[in-house]
């Protein structure tokens, strides 16, 4: 498979290792230094791109994938309010995108039974329930993708929160005084170095149940994306990696 790699940052170099050793071809990488190569022309060199980019510059490289009819797999977080405009535009150029927060199998694992367990919860209502994400000080957005997949899980199964909030801070000691009963409290840290931490803690005044998945690295993620590069070969439309991990088989 000839894949284009847009963004070449930290997992574009770690996803062109794992796509090399599984024999497949880079036919381009784009970073910030050599946009200009982001053509129709060079697009069109390749049968599926895997974007890991920016918050900013994702949408953008979206579209251009789109316009060139070229399959898509993206990694990059921070625009899950774009969606439905997304999911739109995907349909209008009769494209294919997949899309995952995480790509990790363990994350995906950790996905499904955090829902399970969130439906389990609500016979319990004395615990209250909060998420917690841990990633390195380059990353740019928060909360992470991973932790709001996370709360989206948690409010969809769980009756007594209907939203999330997020506070991002240098201490492991948010103040969630004043976040409404009803509000999940994602908290956010940035600690040098962690390739990504996440923690699901239901709390009551005689215990605590913490579900955590750590990240030793980031070769899990990067795997998972070229797996769905392979994926979406001949395929069209918008999916999830929940439609390449079905779980529920
Ligand atoms: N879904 C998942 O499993 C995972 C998702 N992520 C997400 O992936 C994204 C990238 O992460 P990471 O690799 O760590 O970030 P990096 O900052 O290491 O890399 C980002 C890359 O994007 C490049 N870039 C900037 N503007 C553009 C543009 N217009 N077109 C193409 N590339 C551009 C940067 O170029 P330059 O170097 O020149 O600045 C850089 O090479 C983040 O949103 C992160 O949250 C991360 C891990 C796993
Ligand atoms: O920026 C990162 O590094 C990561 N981003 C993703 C996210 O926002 O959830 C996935 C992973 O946790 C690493």
């Amino acid at each position: 498979m000839k894949i284009a790699l847009l963004g070449y940052g930290k997992m574009g170099k770690i996803i062109e290792k794992i796509a090399l050793d599984r024999k497949h071809e880079i036919v381009l990488t784009t970073s910030q230094e050599n946009l200009h190569d982001l053509t129709q022309e060079n697009l069109q060199k390749a049968d599926v791109a895997i974007e890991f980019s920016t918050p900013s510059t994702v949408l953008g490289n979206i579209e251009a994938c789109f316009k060139a009819g070229l399959p898509v797999v993206v990694g990059t977080t921070g625009w899950h309010h774009e969606t439905a405009q997304m999911k739109e535009q995907c349909a209008y150029h009769k494209g294919a995108l997949l899309y995952a927060t995480n790509f990790s199998v363990g994350v995906n694992i950790f996905f499904h039974v955090n829902k399970m367990l969130a439906k389990l919860m609500n016979n319990y209502p004395y615990y209250d329930v909060q998420v917690e994400e841990i990633h390195h000080t380059q990353k740019l957005d928060s909360p992470s993708g991973t932790a709001i997949t996370i709360a989206e899980g948690i409010i969809d199964n769980l009756e007594a929160k209907a939203g999330w909030v997020n506070v991002l801070t240098t201490d492991d000691a948010a103040d969630d005084a004043n976040i409404p009963v009803d509000q999940l409290l994602i908290e956010s840290l940035r600690i040098e170095n962690v390739p990504g931490t996440h923690t699901v803690i239901y709390d009551s005044e005689v215990d605590t149940i913490e579900f955590k998945h750590t990240a030793h690295n980031r070769n899990g993620f990067a795997l998972g994306a070229v797996l769905a590069a392979e994926w979406i070969q001949g395929k069209k439309g918008f999916y999830s990696v929940e439609d390449m991990f079905d779980f529920n088989k």
